[in-house]
């Protein structure tokens, strides 16, 4: 199985990184606009084969896009990413023009891949790549809510101080600071919800610091994340290109499902060779709901602003 991912930055890299050394595709491309960027980073990777073990391909490209033809999936994570003190919707004037581009070009040679978004504001380049390359919605998943769910368990983890492998949970809503919803009713430690063993100001605190789980870490790394980002997308694809049908929280084409429609936004998706194959209705109380409400307000606000780039 082949992926290409555009964009061989922190995010791309790690990802490239992460699908090789577990090996999750036979073959991967990085590509970039920076001259011989792409390559450097393919080989660095590729010199990692024999003392981590694994065989898959990984070659770079200087923004060729005939190196990815014929791609099962294809990640876009292009574009730039925030500073210390900017929001993800600061981004949407430069990357939106980048994402578009990109998608057009990736989808000319791999007509039938499915398209992983996780260049922000993601939730609106996810509703743009829709858009603008009219692909079924089964085939265009906005990366963020695997993400902020692994930062969820990690510091429900570190509340709880047990393993974060034995904790459950998720976050729905948008991929910002305001929008995430992490649904800390949901959360379970072995099966027992975690509101057994933690306040509800201690889970507040959880829930708090997972909504600027990616802010705080721009803060201490002068950039946005990577390590987990790039696992995440990784843990993402796996679940498309082995079939696994693991229910991710993705950004997703809503017709109806959780009372939106004509809006991409986080909710928990099963996902499996066909990308998207069933967004789960999950029975929300009226405070989760409001919340999701809210949430969708805001994210759709945003879609308003690709007028210009989508005429
Ligand atoms: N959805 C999510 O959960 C996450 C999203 N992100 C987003 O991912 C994006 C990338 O972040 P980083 O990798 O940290 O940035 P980075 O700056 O390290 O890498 C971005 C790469 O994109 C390349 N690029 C720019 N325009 C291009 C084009 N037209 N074609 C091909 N390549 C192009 C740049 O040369 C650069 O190498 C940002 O928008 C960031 O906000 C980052 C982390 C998590
Ligand atoms: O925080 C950012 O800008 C990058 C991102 O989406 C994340 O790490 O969650």
């Amino acid at each position: 199985m082949k992926v290409t991912i555009v964009g061989a930055g922190n995010v791309g890299a790690t990802c490239a990184d992460a699908i090789a050394y577990r090996r999750i595709a036979s073959e991967i491309v990085l590509l970039d606009i920076r001259e011989g960027f792409a390559e450097g980073k393919a080989l660095d990777i590729m010199q990692t084969q024999t003392t981590l073990g694994f065989n898959t391909k990984v070659s770079g490209s200087t923004n060729d896009y005939s190196k990815t033809a014929g791609s099962d999936v294809v990640v876009i994570t292009s574009g730039i990413p925030r500073k210390p003190g900017m929001t993800r919707e600061e981004l949407i004037g430069i990357n939106a023009g980048i994402v578009k581009s990109v998608a057009e070009s990736l989808l000319q040679h791999s007509p039938n891949a499915i398209v992983v978004v996780v260049s922000n504001p993601m939730d609106t380049m996810t509703y743009l790549t829709l858009k603008a390359t009219g692909l079924p919605k089964n085939r265009i998943i906005g990366m963020g809510g695997a993400l902020d769910s692994s930062r969820f368990k990690t510091y429900l983890s570190q509340a709880l101080d047990k393993p974060a492998n034995d904790i459950h949970g998720m976050v729905i809503g948008g991929h910002g600071d305001t929008t995430m919803i992490p649904l800390t009713r949901l959360a379970a430690y072995n099966g027992v919800p975690v509101s057994e063993f933690l306040s509800t100001e201690r889970l507040e605190k959880v829930a708090a610091d997972t909504m600027v789980g990616g802010a705080t870490l721009t803060a201490l790394l002068g950039t946005s994340a990577w390590y987990a980002p790039g696992a995440s997308v990784a843990y993402l694809v796996d679940s498309i290109l082995n079939d696994q049908k693991k229910m991710i929280p993705c950004s997703v084409l809503l017709e109806g499902e959780y009372g939106q429609s004509d809006i991409c936004i986080g909710v928990p998706c099963i996902i499996g060779k066909n990308g998207i194959e069933k967004i789960v209705a999950i029975d929300l109380n009226d405070e989760e709901k409001a919340k999701f409400a809210k949430s969708a307000d805001a994210v759709r606000a945003m879609n308003a602003d690709l007028k210009s780039v989508l005429a």
